[in-house]
Parts: structure tokens; sequence; C-alpha cells
């Protein structure tokens, strides 16, 4: 009989929180988790009680996560995939940036046991508490064969979702995310997840009037690589366009997304500033990962020495299927 065992891993977030005077803050350990879910239902992994391993990795609220923090819940993953009596594995986390956490992870766990993210948007305390039934959710979707070769699931509030391409759409309501689009690519980067330290990686969020000193900044303090959250499709000043060709001059990748949460980011205005413009300048399109998976991803490159063709590469088979 296939084994029936969950591992599952708490990290924090609103899911692990208590209310406090000072502001809900994470509190709980991973085996309070596993009995607020089994009061929360019975029924947790579909009618029979899988059993779950707990693995108390961290308890913070996922704003104050580190990259080095995400890199370990990466390990763990991974770490906890090694265990072949493991059917799948549940990450608690909260909601702020699980979408990169859980696409880092999409990116190292090879294995096709499903992994699954849950996490909650009401602190636990709350008699309206989403999070026990999100965990349960979470273990059901773990123990599914259809969530096999699935890569990473985000379940918040709702039916599962795929991690590529995944962005929190809400501070509140308890449906939390969206995707960008169902059906991205999964290139995998074929490597261990990396024990040292891990390439720096900047988000440069552009607006009217941003200033192109903060691109100088970035390579001053010597980053790695550059995500540009732009305007539109992928559209600057012409400013930030000579910016971009200086940090590139100086071995910096520079990656373009969007602020914008739908559509395609693509190489369509010129003008100085337009895509057109910044790819002229050796800027990468990333044409569907929004700037908080793209840096994960350009962090995870970075780091593996990827060259630039490779990047390029990543990310066009980051699209749908009709792209690549
Ligand atoms: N709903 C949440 O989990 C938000 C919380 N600030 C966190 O990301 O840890």
């Amino acid at each position: 009989m296939a084994s029936k065992r969950i591992a599952l891993i708490t990290t924090g977030g609103t899911v692990a929180s208590h209310q406090t005077a000072g502001g809900a803050v994470p509190v709980l350990h991973s085996g309070e988790l596993v009995d607020l879910a089994r009061a929360a239902s019975d029924q947790v992994g579909g009618g029979t009680r899988p059993e779950i391993t707990t693995i108390d990795l961290m308890t913070r609220d996922s704003s104050a996560l580190r990259t080095g923090d995400q890199f370990i819940i990466a390990t763990a993953v991974v770490g906890a995939l090694a265990d072949p009596e493991v059917a799948g594995v549940v990450v608690t986390h909260g909601t702020d940036t699980m979408e990169e956490t859980a696409y880092l992870v999409d990116l190292y766990a090879h294995d096709r046991r499903p992994v699954v993210f849950t996490g909650a948007q009401l602190p636990s305390d709350r008699p309206d508490a989403d999070g026990p039934a999100n965990i349960v959710a979470a273990i059901a979707c773990a123990l599914d064969p259809a969530s096999i070769g699935a890569g990473v699931q985000v379940v918040v509030g709702g039916d599962p979702q795929p991690i590529r391409g995944l962005f929190k759409v809400n501070t509140e309501a308890l449906r939390a995310y969206d995707v960008v689009r169902g059906d991205l690519g999964r290139p995998l980067i074929d490597l261990p997840v990396p024990a040292g330290r891990t390439a720096r990686v900047d988000t440069i969020a552009l607006y009217p009037g941003v200033s192109p000193g903060t691109i100088a900044a970035a390579v001053a303090q010597h980053a790695a690589g550059i995500v540009l959250a732009a305007t539109g499709s992928g559209n600057t000043h012409p400013d930030i366009t000579a910016q971009v060709s200086l940090a590139v001059q100086q071995g910096v990748v520079v990656v373009v997304s969007t602020r914008v949460p739908y559509g395609e980011v693509a190489a369509r205005y010129g003008g100085g500033g337009g895509a057109v413009d910044l790819v002229a300048a050796g800027a990468i399109m990333s044409a569907w990962l929004r700037a908080p998976q793209a840096r994960m991803a350009l962090i995870a490159l970075r780091t593996a020495g990827a060259t630039r063709d490779e990047i390029v590469d990543f990310f066009s088979r980051s699209g749908p299927p009709s792209a690549t």
C-alpha cells in the first residue's frame, strides 16, 4: 500500500499567529497546528488519518524572512523528500511572501511527489480562523494522486493553485492569490540547493520620476542581478535605459518584469525607454513571471553561475507551452 505519511514543515505566518497588544505575531509550533487541523476536521487526508511527521523550522512572519531563510525552507523540503516513506510535503508559511518561497522550492524540488504550501489570512486564535481548514485542504492536496508531478501548489482559501505565475491579490480576502496564467513552464535548475552565500538580486520599482540613481546604487552595492518592476508591458524612462546599459556592461544581469498583474511583458515600445530599448541595452525579458518570482529565479541562476544565454533560455521557457 502506498505511503500516507505527510511531512509538515512549519515556518510561521498568520496561520501560526495569535493576536497580541502589539499586533499579530507567530507563536504556534507544528504540533499545535496539527492539533488545530485535526480538530477542524476528522477527515484530514480524505477520510483516512495520515501519519504526519512535523518539522518545526522557524516561527517568523513571512515579510521578515531573509533570502537565506527562504533557502533554508527549500533545503528542508528537499530534505523531507529524501525520505521515501513521505508521500508529500506540506509547508505552512505566511501569505505575504509565500509566492516567492514556494516558487524557490519549485525550482529545486525535482521530485514528483506533491509539495503544497498553505497559510492563513486570519490569526489562529480568532473564532473564524481560516488556517486549520487550509491545512486540512493542503494535506488532502498533498495526498491527491492528481498532485503527483504537478510542481509546487498553493492552497489558501480554495482549490489548489499552481505556484508558477502566482501572486498575492488581496491583503485580507480568504482567497489570497491569483495566477497570471495557469500553464507556465517549469525549467528546472538541475543543481542542489546552495548551502553557502547566495547571489544578491535587487528588485527596483519603476514609476514616472524614479531616480536612475537607484540602479547605480544597486550596482554599487554589488548586486549580481536587478529585476525591474517596470511600467506597462516592460517600459520606462530613457534615463533608466542608460543606467541599465551601464549595469549590464559591469556584469549585472538585468531582468524586466512589470508592476501590472496580468498580461505579457514584451518588447513592443521604443522611444528610448521602451522594452525594445531595454533589450537593446542588454536586459532580459521575463514575459510571465512577475518581479517577486523573477527575482527568486535570478538569485538561483546567478548563484549557480548560469550564463546570460542560460538565463535568457530560462525565462523564455517559463512561458506557456505555445511559446516554448
Ligand atoms: N497572512 C499572513 O500570513 C501575513 C503575515 N504578515 C505573513 O506573511 O506572515
